[in-house]
This record gives structure tokens, C-alpha cells and sequence, in this order.
């Protein structure tokens, strides 16, 4: 089921000093793996806390299929919120957990979620108090998996998690939403690891929306180039570098903008090799100080 998010001049105040949300805008059409990307205190988890109906914005509006979230039970339980560590109660067991998320979602799928806590060997008799972080990160990643819930939201939901978890989950998560298609964002600042799984990624800087693009045209807006030094630095005359590193006579360069059929030919010509960008270099440039909005947008 597809689920459209509308958020619209969205402001959100916790003292009078600081706007952790200022006039955030956008559409997200549901159906798809979204990234929020932000550097810290950029808001994410402020903006994933409204949508899940956990707070309530100052300004602005927010619409889930067409109603405000907020106290709002039909929307409630279509939303389903993990947060490192957010929510549980310490003294319960694991058991009473999953009891609780399965009363909680109606597309609950209990056999799915036996089988994930066997995967990340989670007793069910196990206090949450007894758990280690990377365990409690596993029963919230199990909650959210097993949920099925239309909205599903991982806030750095995986962080405590090792690496093999991690990447279990990464995989577990993908064949999950091939299966049973539905809206996920995934909110992380381990960007190399995840952005393979992001098909639209949004950009939080200082509480506003710098950017909302599909990954792969985010990816096409910066460039990696090597050769001779000589004819690197000649190419990236114009062209806002991003990085560069010299090797003896060999230049490498990592670039952000068009670079337009003619500069590429030409390239190709002067043997110079050029290959993608990674998201992480590209959301480094994005967010770093000074960075105007023009260049955002036109690249
Ligand atoms: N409960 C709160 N009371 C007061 N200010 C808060 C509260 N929660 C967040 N803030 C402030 O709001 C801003 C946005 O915080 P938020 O947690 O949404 O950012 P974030 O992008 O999720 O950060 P991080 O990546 O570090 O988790 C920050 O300036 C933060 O200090």
C-alpha cells in the first residue's frame, strides 16, 4: 500500500531561540526507500518525530493519505517509528515487546519476526535492561521489519548494531520491500553503507530543506576524473572541486556539476578516466559551511 506524506511550511520551535524545523516543504509520493541525510542537530530526528506523530510541529502542516498525524488513530497505526533505543520500557522482556508491536500494527507478521530474533539471537525471556545496545538496536530493527507497517522509519535505528548485523539487516531490509513494497526512510549517518538501498534522498541543513532529489541523479550531478595532472587541471578549470589528490605525474579529482557532453568528449581525449562520486562525498559538499542554495539546485 502507497501512502503519500505531504509536509508543508513545517516549523518547529523548542525554545524561542533556535528553530529546529524552519518552512521544511515536500512531497514524498510513498512506495519507495527514502534516505534523510543531515549533518548533527539538523532536524532529522525532529521532522521523523512529527511524521510519526510523536510530537506536534509549531508551524505548518503535515499530511498522511490526506490527515494531519497527530493523535489521529487511523494514521497512527499506519506509521511505524524505530529510534536507537527510543521507546522501550527496560524492565520488560523481549517477549512483551513483541507482544506490544504485534497489538500495535495491523499487518504484523509474527512468523517473520520469530524468525529475525533467531537470526540476531534474541531471547524472548531476556529483559530489555539485560540486553546489549547492539541487541536492543536488533529487537527495534526485528519491531520495524515485522511491523509491514505502509510507514516505516528508521531513525539511526541500527547504529549499536555490528557490522555483519548491520549488513544482515541491509539485505534482510531489501528483500523485505521487494516482497511487501512500501514507504521506507531510513535516517543514517553511516551514508557509504546504506545509500545503495536509497532511490530518493532528502537533505536537512540547520532545520531547512537543502535538497530532495532521486539518488541516482544526486549521484550524477558529481564526477571523479584521473590522468596527467596537467590535463586534470586544465579539465577542472570552472568546476567547484571536492577533493584532489596528486600521485607522482597522476591526478585524481572529485568534482561537483554538469559537465556537459563537450567537456567529456574532450576529456575521453586527453586520456583522462572519469567514474562516479560517492552520496557520502557529495552530502560532505552539500552541508559544508558556505555552501550557497543556487549550488545546491543547478549543480
Ligand atoms: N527536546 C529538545 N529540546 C530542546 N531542543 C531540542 C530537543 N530535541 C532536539 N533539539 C534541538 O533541535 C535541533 C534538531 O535536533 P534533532 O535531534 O532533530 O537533529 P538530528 O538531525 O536528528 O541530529 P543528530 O544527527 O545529531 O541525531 C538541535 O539543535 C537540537 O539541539
Amino acid at each position: 500500500m502507497t501512502i503519500t506524506i505531504e509536509v508543508s511550511r513545517l516549523g518547529l520551535l523548542y525554545d524561542k531561540s533556535a528553530k529546529a524545523l524552519d518552512d521544511v516543504t515536500f512531497r514524498l509520493e510513498g512506495g519507495k526507500i527514502y534516505g534523510l541525510l543531515g549533518r548533527n542537530g539538523s532536524g532529522k530526528t525532529s521532522l521523523l518525530s512529527i511524521l510519526a506523530s510523536f510530537q506536534q510541529q509549531t508551524s505548518g502542516e503535515v499530511r498522511i493519505d490526506g490527515e494531519a498525524p497527530y493523535e489521529n488513530e487511523r494514521i497512527v497505526n499506519q506509521v511505524c517509528f524505530i529510534q536507537e533505543n527510543g521507546y522501550l520500557s527496560e524492565s520488560f522482556k523481549v517477549r512483551d515487546v513483541i507482544k506490544l508491536a504485534s497489538d500495535c500494527w495491523p499487518n504484523w507478521d509474527a512468523d517473520y519476526a520469530d524468525r529475525l530474533l533467531n537470526q540476531f539471537e534474541l531471547p524472548a525471556k531476556k529483559q530489555i535492561m539485560a540486553l546489549s545496545r547492539g541487541m536492543k538496536s536488533a529487537l527495534g530493527v526485528t519491531i520495524g521489519l515485522a511491523s509491514r507497517a505502509p510507514i516505516t522509519i528508521f531513525d539511526e535505528a541500527y547504529l549499536g548494531m555490528d557490522a555483519p548485523s548491520r549488513y544482515y539487516f541491509y539485505e534482510e531490509l531489501l528483500k523485505d520491500y521487494m516482497e511487501h513494497p512500501r514507504t521506507i526512510i531510513l535516517s543514517t549517518h553511516l551514508i557509504e553503507e546504506v545509500s545503495d538501498l536509497f532511490e530518493e534522498v532528502l537533505i536537512l541543513d540547520k532545520g531547512k530543506l537543502v535538497l530532495q532529489e532521486e539518488a541516482d541523479k544526486l549521484r550524477s550531478r558529481g564526477s571523479a576524473i584521473i590522468g596527467p595532472a596537467d590535463a586534470v587541471d586544465q579539465f577542472a578549470e570552472g568546476l567547484t572541486i571536492l577533493s584532489e589528490q596528486k600521485l607522482g605525474g597522476t591526478k585524481s579529482i572529485t568534482v561537483f556539476g554538469e559537465l556537459g557532453a563537450e567537456r567529456e568528449k574532450r576529456a575521453t581525449a586527453d586520456g583522462l578516466t572519469i567514474g562516479p562520486v560517492s552520496l557520502q562525498d557529495l552530502f560532505v559538499h552539500l552541508t559544508r559551511k558556505g555552501i550557497g542554495s543556487d549550488e545546491r539546485k543547478h549543480g
